[in-house]
């Protein structure tokens, strides 16, 4: 079971004394791209990429939309390093092996990470196409000891019981407000609750409008672990949702989602994703004090 398993500290370093040595890139931001939003990598600069078969102690991608690549490059000058593909625990994998990627950018002096996803609509303002902001997370697995935290503590990493009350980062937030603002897609970009569910399997009607009545925005099978592992390490966190689709919550409806869908608005959307992401790590502030970090 997933909290039986450990990885040590020096994985995480082996991996990362690996990727530097294979990079002259020192990213202090990172992304993550979700279901159909690989394309987020295209706009980095002198990129160095490494399928993740070749990356030592780096799990494999079998999720279509998710190419399984590792890209450095740089971004208006900023140095950064973009996952296409990213590693769902409905994959099989441990959730220590789906966030092992979020340590290893710590050890290599990451300070910031983006995470993007694919996700469905609660709301009934949220429609396939928009942008959601995530302001917070209801992490389902989390809350039934289904986190990556569990088992011993690295206290190199960060503290045994960490605080998420601030983890997706404000400034950041409000910053991408206005470049919406600015870039003239205010009216496609809001702010909202992401809900992580196991999957793979989409929702049941009746799970629907549960997630409805709890306040959740949009549901995905993802993210929750990586923001989790991330803020105990000290990273700063923003996080963007693009919906994809409405989730059925009508048994009158005779819609259906299916992954196909999901990728194809990604693809329609993810040269706007691409145009904010770009926009964001060219204005935030970032702290490029020789790379100094503490988890080592
Ligand atoms: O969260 P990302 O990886 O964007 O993908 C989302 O899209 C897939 C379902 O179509 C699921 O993996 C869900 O989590
Ligand atoms: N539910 C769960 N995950 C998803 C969805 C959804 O409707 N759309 C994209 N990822």
């Amino acid at each position: 079971m997933h909290s039986k398993e450990q990885i040590g500290h020096d994985e995480y370093q082996n991996t990362a004394d690996w990727l530097m040595s294979h990079t002259k890139h020192r990213p202090l931001v990172a992304i993550i791209c979700g279901s159909g939003l690989g394309m987020l990598a295209d706009t980095l600069k002198c990129q160095d990429s490494f399928d993740y078969s070749d990356i030592p102690g780096f799990p494999q991608s079998t999720v279509q939309g998710h190419a399984g690549r590792l890209v450095f490059g740089e971004l208006k000058g900023k140095s950064c390093v973009c996952m296409q593909g990213r590693f769902h625990m409905y994959e099989g994998h441990s959730l220590l092996k789906t966030t092992f990627p979020i340590r290893v950018f710590k050890l290599m002096g990451v300070e910031t990470l983006i995470v993007t996803n694919a996700a469905g609509s609660l709301a009934d303002g949220l429609q396939p196409g928009d942008i959601m902001i995530i302001k917070d997370h209801i992490n389902f697995p989390g809350l039934v000891g289904l986190n990556p935290l569990c088992g011993p503590n690295d206290d190199k990493f960060g503290p045994r019981f960490p605080a998420m009350s601030g983890c997706y980062d404000k400034g950041l937030h409000i910053l991408m407000m206005e470049i919406a603002k600015q870039m003239g897609v205010a009216g496609l970009v809001q702010e909202g609750v992401y809900a992580m569910v196991g999957g793979p399997n989409f929702e049941t009607i009746a799970e629907a409008k549960l997630l409805h009545r709890l306040g959740v925005d949009a549901v995905g099978m993802s993210t929750a672990p990586e923001v989790v592992v991330a803020t105990h390490c000290g990273l700063r966190v923003f996080g963007l949702s693009l919906i994809t689709n409405k989730v059925v919550k009508s048994y009158e409806d005779s819609e259906s989602v299916n992954h196909e869908g999901v990728l194809e608005v990604g693809r329609l959307r993810s040269h706007t994703v691409q145009q904010l992401v770009t926009e964001l790590i060219s204005r935030m502030e970032i702290n490029n004090n020789e790379n100094t970090n503490n988890a080592s």
